[in-house]
C-alpha cells in the first residue's frame, strides 16, 4: 500500500493535459521493464478530457500502442454500442483511430454478448479474462496495472463500488456484479476492492468543486464503505489528480 499524494493543477485542461503527458511517461517505463503496458480505464467526464488530450499528444502518438493491453474498471451492463457504455467514449475519442487502435483491447462483457443477460456470469468471465492476461510477471490473479485512471464520483464512489451499498462491502473475488446501482444503469460489472488495488499505480484524477467534498473525505480519511475511493490504494503510488476545484476543500499545504 502506498500514502496518496496529491497534485493540482489550476483548470480541468490543465489537468488532463498533465494526467496524459505523466501517462505516457508511465506507460513507455512499464514496456520497458514488462513488454507490454497493462492500463485500466473508467469512464467520466474528466476522462473524455483525458483521451481528448491523448489524442493531441505527440508523444502519446508516439508510443507502441500495440504494445498496451487496455482494460475496464467497471462497466454498465448494457447491449454492445449502448449509447450509456464507458468504452463507447472512448472509442470514438481514442482507440477507433490510429495510432492509438493497435492497443490490445479488454472490454467488459455486454448484456447481449457471450453471457447473455446473466450478470454474475460476465463477471466471473471477466474475472477470467483479467487473470488470462497476466503477464508473465504479473504475481497476483490480475495484471498488475500499471495506471488505473480512476474516476471519482460526486458521493465519493469509484469504479462501481458505491457509498453505502453491497460492493462496498464486497470482500471476495476480482470482479463483482453490482445490482441496484444508486447511478443508472442498475446493473454493473466492477473491479472489486481487491482488483483495483493489485495496481502498480492508482491515479484519482477529479475536477469541479462538486467533487470537492468527496476529495477531502477520501483523503480525509473516511472509511471505503462510507467514501469508495478512500479504499482506492496503489500498491507503489495513490496519486490524487486534481483541479484548483475539486481541491478546494482540501486543508492548505505544498502540492
Ligand atoms: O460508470 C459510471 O457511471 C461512470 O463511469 C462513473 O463511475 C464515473 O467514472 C464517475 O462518476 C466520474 O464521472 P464524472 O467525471 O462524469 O462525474
Amino acid at each position: 500500500m502506498s500514502p496518496r499524494e496529491t497534485h493540482v493543477e489550476e483548470s480541468t485542461e490543465e489537468l488532463a493535459a498533465f494526467v496524459a503527458a505523466r501517462l505516457v511517461e508511465v506507460l513507455a517505463a512499464a514496456q520497458h521493464e514488462h513488454g507490454r503496458a497493462a492500463l485500466a480505464l473508467t469512464a467520466g467526464s474528466v476522462m473524455e478530457k483525458v483521451w481528448a488530450a491523448l489524442a493531441g499528444s505527440e508523444s502519446a502518438r508516439a508510443l507502441d500502442w500495440s504494445a498496451v493491453d487496455v482494460f475496464w474498471g467497471d462497466e454498465r451492463f448494457v447491449p454492445a454500442g449502448a449509447a450509456d457504455r464507458n468504452d463507447r467514449p472512448a472509442g470514438e475519442i481514442l482507440f477507433g483511430h490510429a495510432p492509438f487502435s493497435a492497443a490490445r483491447q479488454f472490454p467488459m462483457p455486454t448484456s447481449d454478448g457471450e453471457y447473455g443477460d446473466d450478470l454474475d456470469a460476465a463477471a466471473a468471465g471477466y474475472a477470467r479474462t483479467l487473470h488470462d492476461a497476466r503477464r508473465p510477471d504479473d504475481a497476483g490473479e490480475v495484471p498488475s496495472f500499471d495506471v488505473v485512471l480512476l474516476g471519482v464520483g460526486p458521493d465519493g464512489h469509484c469504479c462501481s463500488l458505491f457509498p453505502d451499498h453491497p460492493s462496498s462491502r464486497e470482500e471476495s473475488g476480482t470482479v463483482i456484479a453490482v445490482r441496484n446501482s444508486p447511478k443508472p444503469p442498475p446493473l454493473r460489472i466492477s473491479l472489486s476492492f481487491a482488483g483495483l488495488n493489485a495496481a502498480e499505480q492508482i491515479w484519482a484524477v477529479v475536477n469541479g468543486s462538486g467533487k470537492a467534498e468527496a476529495v477531502a473525505r477520501a483523503l480525509g480519511g473516511a472509511a471505503r464503505t462510507e467514501v469508495p475511493s478512500a479504499g482506492a490504494q496503489g500498491r507503489a503510488r495513490t496519486w490524487w489528480l486534481l483541479d484548483r476545484d475539486a481541491a478546494s476543500l482540501l486543508p492548505a499545504g505544498p502540492d
